[in-house]
């Protein structure tokens, strides 16, 4: 049997739109049946490991958490081979001792977006894929080494808000998702992370804590600002932890032990004879692999 190539994909939030250090790197534009990706993808090489980035707001910041196409972005990611995928976003911290500055590895997700496409399934072909566990374990376990080898301070495990957005929350919001348990809110890890899943690409998310949202009292309303200066000193760290990916996963991609690369063995409902046509043909790179039988 032939070994799997890894292929390592970074989708780049606020304040990163590129990655460094790629051997042949180039630009690439990618179409899918979604519509167009936030912008072309950036491939090369890195460590003999093959690389996709793809800035998720596009070059300069031009899509919104509600307008980003999801979907066409993960396409995109698996159009070019991605199996592994890493998510790096900004994040406000919903706890005193995950600090501006910090790095959290997300690993469960309470998503109240509500104006976004979250399936590429629907009528003519259903399927209902698990995400209880929304994020690959071995993945996280990754970013994490990856993170610490940065020397930032690193958070294994945390809860992210998913907000619509683009507003920030009122302070009453901010108190309420506190008190649920949540311990970062971003606008843009879902429907993100349950698309990964349904396309089959294993998923973590690394965050960012630029902020302390609205609910602490010593720092008051969070300020878009305050945002973009811990940003810019965090970006160095983004991108090193980024370059250490590689190392630490190599270029074979062995079977998920956490299944994230079979999602959709028994997810899908419609009898293949009731599937709509059209819409088989717009699955074939995210579910090709259980739809071609
Ligand atoms: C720049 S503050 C708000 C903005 O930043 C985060 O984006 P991303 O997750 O892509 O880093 C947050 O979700 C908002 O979209
Ligand atoms: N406080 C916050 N709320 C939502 N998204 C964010 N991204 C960074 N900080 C944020």
């Amino acid at each position: 049997m032939t070994e799997k190539q890894r292929v390592i994909g970074v989708m780049g939030g606020s304040g990163v739109y590129e990655i460094d250090g790629l051997e042949d790197a180039r630009w690439q534009a990618v179409t899918t049946p979604w519509g167009d990706p936030s912008d072309a993808l950036l491939t090369g090489t890195l460590d003999g490991v093959k690389m996709v980035f793809l800035p998720r707001h596009g070059r300069g910041h031009v899509h919104s958490p509600s307008t980003v196409n999801y979907r066409a972005n993960i396409d995109a990611m698996k159009q070019m081979g991605v199996t592994d995928l890493f998510s790096v976003s900004a994040v406000g911290s919903f706890r005193e001792e995950m600090a501006p500055g910090d790095f959290v590895i997300v690993d469960q997700f309470i998503d109240r977006t509500f104006a976004r496409e979250k399936s590429f399934f629907g009528t003519g072909c259903v399927a209902h894929v698990s995400v209880a566990h929304p994020v690959c374990e071995r993945l996280s376990g990754i970013a994490y080494e990856a993170a610490r080898a940065t020397g930032v301070t690193v958070h294994m495990g945390g809860t992210y808000l998913a907000m619509e957005g683009p507003q920030f929350s009122s302070m009453a919001e901010s108190k309420m998702y506190r008190d649920w348990g949540c311990d970062v809110i971003g606008m843009t890890n879902m429907p993100e992370a349950k698309l990964a899943r349904e396309a089959e690409i294993c998923y973590a998310s690394i965050a960012m804590v630029t902020d302390y949202d609205s609910w602490h009292p010593d720092h008051g309303a969070v300020q878009i600002t305050d945002i973009l200066a811990t940003l810019k000193a965090n970006t160095a760290h983004a991108k090193s932890l980024v370059a250490a990916l590689p190392g630490l996963l190599g270029s074979t991609f062995e079977p998920c032990p956490f299944g994230c690369d079979r999602a959709l063995e028994y997810a899908i409902m419609t009898a293949p004879e009731k599937r709509d046509p059209a819409l088989v043909e717009k699955l074939s790179t995210v579910a090709g692999r259980v739809l071609k039988g």
